[in-house]
């Protein structure tokens, strides 16, 4: 039972064509990357499975030749390939192992019930909706849209913001930011799998929070219980600071590693708005001194949401 690394191709959920790390076992191909550091490290992988429309059992997604075209399998091989791009920007740009930082396995499931529209983070694993085909389509098809789940595993293994009100609306905005940094060719979060049928839009704006309904000044902060008290809506202040930072100094990655820094080392569970003010200075002072313009520039992109 020969078991190796293969290279595969695989047609995304947009019909682009792409190649995937796969392996070969027993004479038939699993979507499973056996190629990343953890791999090597600890024999932990990217594994991508499928819930089959389903809601509990999920299976690893094989196929017979290694060319993964047909329609159920877009979403698998999107969330796939997606999986191994976020693991590589954490790892190579901000030098974490995998969301715990121990190379730990990264599981996804796709197709998970029916007409699902939208995608988690479970605790263990990513999780992803195929839409109902007007407000999303495979939701897996994005890489802001896995970028932003696996960060809030990052989350989860460090800062552990609580999941609701104001740090909620921080962990919300947290998967936002580093999804904006890692699918960084606009400011636009959603765009690639958000209502189909209507061209240009996006679930949320980091540029423009209220062009999709949510605040982007603390003035307009929204109270409310719903939404686990409004986390989809009010990360639209601190993702507005985010936003500010980065075009001020000119940099995604650098306003990244800033929100990194603040992520795993001064942010807690109960950090609040102002608390992400602070713990972000704090990040920028320990990595480019405060001194430095960027240290300035943070200051104002802060201020200009009000926080
Ligand atoms: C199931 C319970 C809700 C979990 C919320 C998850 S973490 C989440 O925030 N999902 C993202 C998915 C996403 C990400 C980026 C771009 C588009 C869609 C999300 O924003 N979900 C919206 C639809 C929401 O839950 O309101
Ligand atoms: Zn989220």
């Amino acid at each position: 039972n020969k078991i190796e690394h293969v290279v595969g191709t695989g047609t995304g959920v947009l019909g682009d064509t792409k190649s995937i790390n796969t392996t070969l076992r027993n004479g038939l191909y699993y979507l499973e990357d056996q190629t990343k550091y953890m791999y090597t490290q600890k024999g932990s992988t990217i594994k991508t499975n499928d819930f089959r429309n389903g809601t509990g059992t999920q299976t690893l997604m094989s196929d017979s030749d290694n060319v993964w075209n047909t329609t159920s399998q877009r979403a698998g091989v999107d969330a796939h390939y997606y999986a191994g791009k976020v693991y590589d920007y954490y790892y190579n740009t901000l030098g974490r192992n995998s969301y715990d930082g121990l190379g730990r396995t990264i599981i996804s499931g796709v197709h998970y019930s029916t007409n699902y529209n939208n995608a988690f983070w479970n605790g263990t694993q990513m999780t992803y909706g195929d839409g109902d085909g007007t407000t999303f389509r495979p939701l897996s098809g994005a890489l802001d849209v896995v970028a932003h789940e696996l960060t809030h595993a990052v989350t989860d293994y460090s800062a552990d913001l609580v999941y609701s009100y104001q740090s909620g609306a921080l962990n919300e905005s947290w998967s936002d930011a580093m999804a904006s940094v890692i699918d960084s060719n606009d400011w636009l979060i959603g765009e690639d799998v958000y209502t189909p049928n209507t061209a240009g839009d996006a679930l949320r704006s980091m540029s423009d929070p209220n062009a999709y309904g949510d605040p982007d000044h603390m003035s307009e902060y929204v109270n409310t219980s719903s939404d686990n008290g409004g986390v989809h809506t009010n990360s639209g202040i601190p993702n507005k600071a985010f936003y500010n930072f980065a075009t001020a100094i000119g940099s995604r990655d650098v306003a990244g590693k800033v929100w990194y820094r603040a992520l795993t080392s001064y942010m807690t569970s109960s950090t609040n708005f102002s608390g992400a003010r602070s713990a972000t200075l704090q990040a920028c002072a320990a990595l480019y001194g405060s001194n430095s313009s960027y240290y300035t520039a943070l200051q104002n992109a802060w201020t200009a949401v009000g926080i």
